[in-house]
């Protein structure tokens, strides 16, 4: 599993610019898809060999006691709870305050791993940092730039040091698709799960209490084998499932991260929230599988229906990689066409792609439309082979391939997505270029 990394700090001490950093090398994976806003909070991210979740608790104000500041300040005390690893920004150019040192307080009682970093610390002497903010007794500080990257490869090296660098889920531990069901609290998450698997035979169910990983909850239906990725620690009372614990982001992010297909659940008699698109946006920045199910459908009539399919077509059209299902899952109805869909996203997830067949649908893909030129130089685009599953990914040699503009991506994505009939994955396309200078000019 891929260790949290959660960023406290008071205002102002640069967190956005180090989530942003952290979080950096993904960003071009989903620029540009219309309707995707990036949650500016949780993020996935990597730095060397470490892969990792970033949780950026700004706007953290623990005085709140309603509305959606309290909302987001029980968000971020979660955080604080399910951090792997708190790294605690403090201003180096300021120095210390007592507002740091009250924070310094909360965190050390949470008995989290705990790292300080003195951000801004550009230009600044190392050893004027560590004397200024010893005082806060939480060890040597690590002195970063988040705006220019000073340091921050060395923090992470350093705050994950002990975390395992391999995190691929073994595969042949489960049998069959593993699934996480996501969405926002009150969706009708536990009710599909039921729906699901109360009545199926469950294989297998401990409860591991003390563990901090995931609950897996290996299941039958239709005579194959699944995996559920619990988000919410799910009790079972008799035949039903019970969710014992309140809705964590984190929780469903690694959930969604270990899973193989994601199922986002939503709430037809509500609007699409912010929310909803965020945790979206998040199957689609880790590259997961996805089947959407629009839950509740019993409960609205007609004209909701219409508005609610419009409203998705608007805030979700960058999801339309995946199959939706409308379904009651009170009342049981289009469950056994939302497993269809999740076993057709799995095989897409999971496909083996020959090299000769990628090249031709390349070679036919550049005959239809080549890349536009760029200047002098023309990208030509070669062969290619396929360089992961879970999402599938692409790799395509050739020269000049690094003046390929995203619209040119997107087609190619489009073309091997239909000619492999991958519906329900997102796939992946990454260029090699072959370092010849002379070699893409014509
Ligand atoms: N000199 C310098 N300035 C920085 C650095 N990192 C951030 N800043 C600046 O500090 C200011 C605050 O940065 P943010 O990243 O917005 O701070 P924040 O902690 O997320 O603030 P909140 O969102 O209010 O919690 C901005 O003007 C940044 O440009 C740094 O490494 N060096
Ligand atoms: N009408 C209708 N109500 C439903 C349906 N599915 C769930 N509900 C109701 O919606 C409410 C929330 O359902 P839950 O399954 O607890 O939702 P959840 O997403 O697990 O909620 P959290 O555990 O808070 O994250 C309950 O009152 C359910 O009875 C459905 O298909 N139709």
């Amino acid at each position: 599993m891929k260790p949290t990394i959660v960023l406290v700090g008071r205002p102002n001490v640069g967190k956005s610019t180090l989530f942003n950093r952290l979080t950096r090398t993904r960003d071009a994976l989903v620029a540009d898809l219309p309707g995707l806003t990036r949650d500016r909070h949780y993020g996935i991210g990597r730095v060397g060999e470490r892969d990792y979740l970033v949780v950026d608790t700004a706007g953290f104000d623990p005085v709140a006691k309603v509305g959606i500041m309290h909302e987001m300040a029980q968000q971020a005390e979660r955080a604080i709870e399910e951090a792997d690893v708190l790294l605690f920004l403090v201003d180096g150019r300021t120095g210390l305050t007592p507002h740091d040192e009250q924070i310094a307080a909360r965190l050390r009682r949470s008995g989290r791993p705990l790292y300080l970093v003195v951000n801004k610390a550009e230009g600044l002497r190392r050893e004027v940092v560590a004397a200024e903010f010893h005082a806060l007794g939480l060890g040597a500080p690590l002195a970063v730039s988040a705006t220019h990257g000073d340091g921050v490869t060395q923090l992470v090296e350093e705050a994950l040091a002990s975390f395992p660098l391999d995190d691929e889920p073994a595969e042949e531990a489960t049998r069959g698709p593993r699934i996480a069901i996501v969405g926002r609290p009150n969706v009708g998450k536990s009710t599909l799960i039921n729906g699901l698997v109360g009545e199926e035979r469950v294989i297998a169910f401990d409860l591991p209490g003390t563990t901090r990983d995931a609950i897996e909850i290996p299941f039958e239906r239709g005579g194959r084998h699944y995996t559920l990725i619990d988000t919410a620690g799910l009790r079972r009372r008799g035949k039903v499932f019970e969710a014992v614990e309140k809705f964590s982001v984190i929780k469903t992010l690694q959930a969604v991260e270990q899973a193989n297909v994601s199922v986002l659940v939503l709430d037809a008699a509500q609007d699409i929230a912010d929310q909803d698109a965020h945790i979206a946006g998040f199957i689609l920045e880790a590259g997961r599988a996805l089947v959407v199910v629009v839950n509740k459908w019993d409960a609205v009539d007609d004209y909701r229906r219409e508005l609610v399919k419009r409203d998705i077509e608007r805030k979700l059209g960058f999801l339309s990689f995946a199959r939706f299902h409308y379904v009651s899952a009170l009342k049981g109805s289009g469950l056994s066409a939302v497993m269809k869909s999740v076993d057709a996203a799995y095989a897409a997830a999971m496909a083996n792609l020959s090299t000769p067949r990628l090249t031709r649908v390349l070679q036919a893909a550049v005959t239809k439309q080549a890349p536009p030129r760029h200047g002098v130089f023309r990208p030509k685009l070669r062969y290619a082979h396929q360089g992961g599953s879970n999402p599938p990914i692409v790799v395509i040699h050739g020269s000049a391939l690094e003046h390929i503009p995203t619209s040119y991506t997107r087609f190619l994505e489009r073309t091997f997505i239909e000619a492999f009939r991958l519906k329900g994955t997102p796939l992946r396309i990454q260029f090699k270029t072959a370092h010849n200078p002379y070699a893409s000019r014509d």
